[in-house]
C-alpha cells in the first residue's frame, strides 16, 4: 500500500535521509519545515499519517498536534510525534494529546517504517471494526414477510410460540437456529423475530461469519482490551456486547473456524464473554439466532462443525422452505417486489401478463426469493407499456439440458483468462452471488473468489 506521509521536520539531513527511506518503501512522503508550511501541504492533500517533530521555528509540535485533534478533517489523520531523546515528558504529553505513537531521536530508520506500517494497519482494523459495527441497526425499518403457503403460516406461528417462551424466560433467552437454501428468508425472519419481541427498540446486530476476514472475528465478536496485542490502542466492545439486550444475528454460522466455535460454544452456555486480553468475564444478556445455508450434522460428520455447539444451537430450529415448494407465495412476492420497485422510481406499477405469471410458476428458483426479487426488478424496469410479458423476464437458468452446448467446444476457443472470469460469474449466477456458496463450489476460499471478482470486477 503506498501511503501519502506528511514529515514535519526542521532539521534539514535527518529529513532527507527518512525521506529516501520511505521512498525506497515505495511510499510518496512530503516535508514541511515549519508548521506554517504544514498547514499549506494539509490545504491541498490530506496525508495517510504524519511525523511530527516536537520543536520546529515557528511552533511547537504540541501544540499543532492538539489543533489537528481538534480539527474538523485532519483530527482523523494518525500522528507519531518525534521527540528528543530523554524529554520523556513530551513524548508523555504527546500521548495524552492524541499522537498515535511515538518514535525517540535520533531515530531508527527501521523502527520509523515499523511503526509507520504498525499505525496504518491498527487504523484499518478500527476502521474494518467500524464498518461492521454499523451494520447494527435497531430494527427501525419495519420488516414485510409475504407469505400465505401453509410453509410460511407454520413458520410464522411457530416464531410467534418462540416470543412467547422469550417473554416468560426469566434468565436465559432461548437459541433459534434457522436452516434454509440461499435466497429463502432467513435474514428477513431473524429481523421479524427481533420485531416481534418486546426488546425491539433494542440493537438488532447482525454479524455476517462468512464475510469478516477469519482474523478479525474473535476481535469483532468479543472484543479486546487496551494492549491486547500490538495494535489495540484503546479497547472496544465486540458486537456480542454491542447486542446486549437486543439480538445478535450470526448469519451464514457454519463458516465461523473451528477455534471460535468453542468461545461461541462457551457464551451460549455460560452467557459471560471475556474480550480479547481481558482478566474477568462480563455477563451478556443478548437474544441469539443463527442462521445457516450449510447442512450442520453433515459438516459435524466431516468434523467441520462442533457436535456440541450444533447441539446447543439446535434447541429450536426453524426450517425456511425453497420457494419451489410454496409456488402459491410467488404471485404475492412477485407483486410486492413490483409495488417496491415502482414506488422507489416513482412508476405506476406495471402488471404481469398471463403467460409472464405462468412463467414465474413454472420456473424452479435456485436462488430463491433473492432471484425472484432481481428478476421482478429488472422487469420493472424493462416493462415500457405498464405489462411485464415472458420476454422481459431474465431468469438464471433458462438454458435447458437439451440445449446445454459442450464445454470443451466453447471454452476452447476462451483465453484462460476470460473462462476463469466465465466459471467465475456462473457459479455466481448459481449461488445467486453468495460468494461463500460460489468459492466452495468452484474449490476456492474466499480471499481467493474475492481477488478474482475485484480482478474481474465482477
Ligand atoms: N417473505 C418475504 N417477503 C418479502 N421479501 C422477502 C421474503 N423473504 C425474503 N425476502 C427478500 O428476499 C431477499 C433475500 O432474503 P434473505 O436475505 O432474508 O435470504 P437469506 O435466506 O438470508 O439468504 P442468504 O442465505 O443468501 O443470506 C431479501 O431482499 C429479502 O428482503
Amino acid at each position: 500500500m503506498i501511503l501519502n506521509i506528511l514529515l514535519i521536520e526542521d532539521e534539514t539531513l535527518f529529513a532527507k535521509s527518512v525521506m529516501k527511506r520511505l521512498q525506497r518503501e515505495g511510499h510518496t512522503p512530503t516535508i514541511a519545515e515549519t508548521i506554517s508550511d504544514a498547514y499549506m501541504v494539509l490545504e491541498k492533500t490530506l496525508p495517510d499519517i504524519i511525523l511530527l517533530d516536537v520543536r520546529l521555528p515557528d511552533a511547537s509540535g504540541l501544540d499543532f498536534l492538539q489543533v489537528l485533534r481538534e480539527h474538523q478533517t485532519w483530527h482523523v489523520i494518525p500522528v507519531v510525534m518525534m521527540t528528543a531523546y530523554g524529554e520523556l515528558e513530551d513524548a508523555v504529553r504527546a500521548m495524552k494529546l492524541g499522537a498515535t505513537d511515538y518514535l525517540k531521536k535520533p531515530v531508527d530508520l527501521d523502527e520509523l517504517v515499523l511503526t509507520v506500517n504498525k499505525v496504518i494497519q491498527t487504523q484499518k482494523l478500527s476502521q474494518q471494526l467500524d464498518y461492521s459495527h454499523v451494520r447494527e441497526t435497531h430494527g427501525s425499518e419495519p420488516v414485510v414477510m409475504v407469505g400465505q403457503s401453509n410453509a410460511m403460516q407454520a413458520i410464522k406461528q411457530q416464531m410467534e410460540r418462540v416470543i412467547q417462551l422469550v417473554d416468560r424466560a426469566q434468565t436465559e433467552y432461548p437459541v433459534i437456529l434457522i436452516n434454509g437454501e440461499t435466497g429463502t428468508g432467513k435474514d428477513v425472519l431473524a429481523r421479524y423475530y427481533h420485531q416481534s419481541g418486546k426488546w425491539r427498540d433494542k440493537p438488532f446486530v447482525h454479524v455476517d461469519c462468512a464475510a469478516l476476514p477469519k482474523d478479525l472475528i474473535e476481535a469483532e465478536l468479543f472484543g479486546y482490551e487496551r494492549g491486547a496485542f500490538t495494535n489495540a490502542h484503546q479497547a472496544k466492545a465486540g458486537l456480542i456486547e454491542v447486542a446486549e439486550d437486543g439480538t445478535l444475528f450470526l448469519d451464514e454460522v457454519g463458516e465461523l473456524p473451528l477455534e471460535l466455535q468453542s468461545k461461541l460454544l462457551n457464551v451460549l452456555e455460560r452467557r459471560q464473554i471475556r474480550r480479547i486480553g481481558a482478566t474477568q468475564e462480563r455477563a451478556v444478556n443478548a437474544h441469539f439466532i443463527a442462521a445457516t445455508n450449510r447442512d450442520l450434522p453433515q459438516m459435524v460428520a466431516d468434523g467441520e462443525f462442533r457436535s456440541d455447539l450444533y447441539f446447543r444451537l439446535n434447541v429450536i430450529q426453524l426450517q425456511m422452505p425453497p420457494l419451489r415448494e410454496r409456488k402459491i407465495d410467488i404471485a404475492p412476492l412477485a407483486a410486492h417486489f413490483v409495488e417496491m420497485v415502482a414506488r422507489r422510481y416513482g412508476l405506476k406499477p406495471p402488471v404481469f401478463t398471463e403467460t409472464a405469471v405462468s412463467a414465474l410458476q413454472d420456473y424452479d428458483w435456485p436462488g430463491n426469493i433473492r432471484e425472484l426479487q432481481h428478476v421482478v426488478e429488472r422487469a420493472v424496469m424493462m416493462s415500457a407499456d405498464g405489462l411485464i410479458d415472458v420476454s422481459q423476464l431474465i431468469m438464471q437458468t433458462t438454458i435447458t439440458t437439451s440445449q446445454q452446448l459442450d464445454p470443451v467446444e466453447v471454452l476452447g476457443h476462451m483465453t484462460l483468462e476470460q473462462v476463469e472470469k466465465y466459471l467465475l460469474e456462473k457459479a455466481l449466477e448459481r449461488t445467486a452471488g453468495n460468494v461463500s456458496r460460489a468459492a466452495r463450489e468452484l474449490g476456492l476460499t474466499r480471499m481467493a473468489m474475492r481477488y478474482r471478482m475485484e480482478k474481474y470486477q465482477l
